[in-house]
């Protein structure tokens, strides 16, 4: 459904220079620089997946949503979704995508969302009989009912939010983007938002890309998750392909019955990828690498060796990975 080659966006931004006799030349002639915010960017989603696009702040993420959306023209490379060609194909290409930006409204401040939904109706030309079934749905769904008829500008963020996802898919499209979709809301009104993509995602089929900062929505929603660092992806993959790979692995922590040595430990575990750690002579942490395959082993090995009286598994959570990341420069891309 969504195709993009080696996508590039390149800035270019006046540098002013220092101090005054800076500021009298560059009256006349001016500095720039070209700042690269997507650089080769290139991957490829099927129809109904759910996925995150992530990275620090100045990653790209937005210009790159916006290239995808057709706000934007890229500055090489080539986007086709659903087989348009965004910025060629604008108005045909603008009916089959639902936008929601957290920070910017499509909804009229002084209208009632209700009434914005009937504009945008008629801007869509959506299917009178049709449109009203799926807007009821929409209304029910994201509980907007109690507060649809009134003026925007009395509805809190969390209800206005949830008025701008169901302004986004008044058309019914088959692809819906979301670009920090629930910065600054409380935890019910992120669930509850999160409750109803999910049910987007399962009952519509409906492919959905997210941006966002919010650890815990990517591990509510998304499976596949894709991650910018300066213009360039440095990961898509799965999630649990991102832990393996930031995550430091997984540590077990075993407290034996009798004094047990690093060394020990290390014959009977003998070539599995893992690193031993001693805390006193009756308790050794193992870090283990490719969690995932070597856990079992490990586990199963050390527990038929030994005499264990307790054993703690700890995971790093996403937000440690993701903070990982972040600090680590990192040029790898993988694809999991
Ligand atoms: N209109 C613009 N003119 C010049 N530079 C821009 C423009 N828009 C973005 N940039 C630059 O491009 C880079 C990527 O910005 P972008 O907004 O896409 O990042 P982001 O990952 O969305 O960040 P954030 O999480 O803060 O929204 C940054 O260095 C930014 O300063």
């Amino acid at each position: 459904m969504i195709q993009v080659n080696h996508l590039q966006k390149e800035f270019r931004i006046h540098q002013a220079r220092a101090g005054l006799g800076g500021a009298f030349r560059d009256l006349f002639s001016r500095e720039y620089k070209t700042v690269k915010a997507v650089d080769d960017l290139s991957f490829s989603v099927e129809e109904g997946e759910m996925f995150a696009l992530i990275g620090e702040n100045g990653a790209g993420k937005s210009t790159t949503i916006k290239m995808l959306t057709g706000i934007l023209n890229p500055s090489g490379g080539e986007i086709v979704i659903n087989g348009f060609v965004p910025q060629k194909q604008r108005e045909d290409y603008v009916r089959s995508i639902g936008v929601v930006f957290g920070q910017r409204s499509q909804l009229w401040w002084d209208l009632s969302p209700l009434e914005s939904f009937r504009l945008l109706k008629s801007v869509y030309k959506v299917e009178e009989h049709e449109g009203q079934r799926w807007l009821d749905r929409l209304i029910e769904e994201l509980d907007i009912g109690s507060f649809v008829s009134q003026p925007v500008r009395k509805l809190s963020l969390g209800q206005r939010m949830r008025c701008e996802v169901a302004a986004a898919l008044i058309h019914k499209p088959r692809l819906l983007f979301l670009d920090e979709p629930t910065v600054g809301l409380d935890v019910l009104v992120k669930q509850k938002i999160r409750e109803f993509l999910r049910n987007l995602n399962d009952t519509e089929h409906m492919t959905i890309l997210l941006t966002t900062h919010d650890v815990t929505d990517i591990e509510a929603l998304c499976k596949r998750v894709l991650v910018m660092d300066k213009g360039k992806l440095i990961f898509d993959g799965l999630l649990e392909n991102l832990k393996e790979k930031w995550g430091n692995g997984t540590e077990v922590a075993f407290q034996f019955k009798k004094r047990t040595s690093a060394e020990e430990l290390r014959t009977v575990l003998g070539e599995l990828p893992c690193e031993i750690i001693r805390e006193n002579d009756f308790a050794l942490r193992v870090k283990v690498s490719r969690s995932q395959e070597m856990l079992p082993f490990v586990l199963s090995t050390v527990m038929a060796s030994f005499d264990i009286s307790d054993v703690k598994i700890m995971e790093a959570s996403t937000e440690d990975i993701v903070r990982n990341i972040y600090s680590t420069d990192s040029e790898v891309v993988s694809h999991g």
